[in-house]
């Protein structure tokens, strides 16, 4: 009987498959860095299946191996029972392996319908196969309710419609096995509701998915089975229904880990940082930001809560000084400013002001850079680094580097690796290391955008303790986050924002996920 037909009699007997992916002995190496020992994953077909583990743990480069991006140094993979060597993404592809990656992968000045068809057709194919494609796509939309406006631009479309762009693109492909790289980091948490409800679709076409993430919930919500990583070695593998967020957290840190309040309450003193009428109104004359006034005093962390895109990005840029408001005023350090002359990141800095910034790629680190250069972005000009003429002391700061890695955990302890090749939790952990380290000095204010987005649970406790200690020092710590979880568990009092207004405050005593869910949704 020929394979297919073997293929196609074992499931519509029932009979088992063979796994959709076998991976048996993986190695790979970075240097010193053992990023994979020995590892074995099997993931049986038509299952939804988590991998999960610290920052560094391993995963995003077993995923790699997988698609073909890197090569093991040894070990096998089978797919769907048949050994394969994967040495690219091409042959990935050509296996049924799709990958959507944390940042996309897409054109941005290039239609949607222009991104499918890119490096799918031959070019001389493009114009007459235009049509064939776009059809195509409009039945696999109407599948699996992956809707995307092919004619729109990439960069037009929101970041919930372009990632359904990347599901699509891998699915036209001929995709039977979808990997999903921390697929809800950038997500609101109704564009992650409905991905969900696409991904169980999916599923029920018999798709695969491996879905690599670290919220916990995420993968009890949606997962049949899930592989822990500790290290780059495998240390638990286990179905759903066997296990919990405990089990599974333990599991990946090695200890109990505690993601709720503590400490004792916030004993606010003086009006560190104050802002009265903050609007801001973008090129298009939409109003970003309207009357926005708050303050913040010392020995407290105020948290804003708000669905991602309602204003509080434009709020962290106006209050560090990344961009001038078009109205109100700001109080800092005993300095009044105005939209005519507002605050720039330089004199934010002398003020004793921190930022660390919500898009730590774009605007807290230069990726090319090694390490140690990034541990002091924005301090180079400190006495300490910089000599005549603009020489720079790289002794002192390595030195630093190394301290400050020390500190905050960051993995691996190397101040001379690039910036890109520390994982996303790492890179997060040494910018807040540079942040608190220069905020330490002289406590005062400190601005934190999504501090732990791609974090690991092990660090997001660690960041949080670090947060608390800066307010218990008399620090006035503002954070923004799209975690509601992650608010409730670090603010004294909350902001809801709204449509780029302040919809509601509550003190957290009378912070409920319901409370806040009605000012999220703007109710006053
Ligand atoms: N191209 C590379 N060069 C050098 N080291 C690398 C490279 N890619 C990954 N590493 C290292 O390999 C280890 C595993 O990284 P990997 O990205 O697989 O972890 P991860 O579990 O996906 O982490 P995160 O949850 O933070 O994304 C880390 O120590 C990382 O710094």
């Amino acid at each position: 009987m020929p394979e297919q037909a073997v293929a196609t009699a074992v499931q519509t007997t029932g009979a088992s498959r063979p796994p959709a992916v076998l991976m048996q002995g993986i190695e790979k190496r970075f240097g010193a860095v053992h990023a994979n020992r020995a590892v074995q994953l099997r993931v049986d077909s038509g299952t939804v299946h988590g991998i999960v583990g610290e920052n560094g743990a391993g995963k995003s480069t077993l995923m790699s191996i997988l698609y073909g991006f890197y090569e093991a140094d040894a070990g096998e993979i089978s797919i769907e029972g048949v050994p394969a060597k994967i040495r690219g993404s091409r042959e990935a592809i050509a296996l049924g392996i799709g990958m959507v990656h944390q940042h996309f992968m897409l054109v941005d000045t290039l239609s949607a319908l222009d991104n499918v068809m890119l490096g799918a057709e031959p070019s001389w194919r493009l114009a007459a196969a235009r049509a064939e494609v776009r059809a195509k796509l409009e039945a696999l939309m109407r599948e699996t309710g992956l809707q995307v406006q092919l004619d729109a631009l990439v960069h037009e479309l929101p970041v919930g419609e372009r990632q359904r762009l990347e599901i699509l693109k891998a699915l036209f492909r001929g995709a039977r096995i979808l990997i999903l790289d921390e697929p809800t980091a950038v997500l609101t948490p109704q564009e992650t509701e409905q991905l969900f409800v696409t991904l169980r679709g999916l599923r029920q076409r018999g798709t695969t998915i491996l879905l690599i993430t670290h919220k916990l919930k995420e993968i009890m919500a949606l997962c049949d089975a899930v592989t822990v990583m500790r290290a780059g070695q495998v240390v638990l593998d286990t179905k759903i229904a066997d296990t919990s967020i405990d089990g599974l957290a333990e599991a990946m840190v090695g200890r109990r880990v505690n993601l709720g309040r503590s400490g004792a309450a916030a004993k606010p003193g003086a009006v560190l940082l104050g802002a009265q009428g903050l609007g801001v109104v973008d090129s298009l004359g939409v109003a970003r930001l309207a009357e926005v006034s708050l303050q913040l005093r010392a020995g407290e962390i105020v948290g804003i809560a708000g669905v991602s895109g309602n204003g509080q990005s434009e709020l962290l840029d106006v209050l560090s000084g990344l961009i001038a408001p078009s109205s109100g005023t700001l109080t800092l350090g005993g300095q009044s400013f105005t939209p005519q002359r507002w605050l720039n990141p330089r004199t934010a800095r002398a003020l004793r002001l921190a930022h660390v910034p919500e898009d730590r790629h774009r605007r807290a680190m230069v990726l090319p850079f090694g390490a140690w250069e990034s541990a002091v972005l924005g301090h180079q000009q400190q006495p300490r680094y910089s000599r005549w003429f603009g020489w720079m002391r790289q002794r002192a700061m390595r030195e630093d580097t190394a301290l400050m890695m020390e500190r905050y955990d960051v993995r691996p302890r190397n101040p001379a690796l690039r910036s890109s090749k520390f994982s996303g939790g790492n890179q997060q952990k040494l910018v807040l290391a540079r942040e608190a380290q220069f905020f330490a000095t002289e406590p005062q204010v400190l601005l934190v955008g999504q501090p732990t987005r791609g974090v690991d649970i092990g660090a997001i406790e660690f960041i949080h303790g670090r947060l608390r200690a800066m307010r218990d020092a008399g620090g006035a710590v503002l954070v923004v986050s799209s975690e509601l979880d992650e608010v409730l568990a670090l603010a004294d009092r909350v902001i809801v924002m709204n449509a780029g207004r302040i919809s509601g405050e509550l003190p957290i005593e009378q912070c409920s996920e319901a409370a806040l869910g009605r000012l999220m949704g703007g109710a006053q």
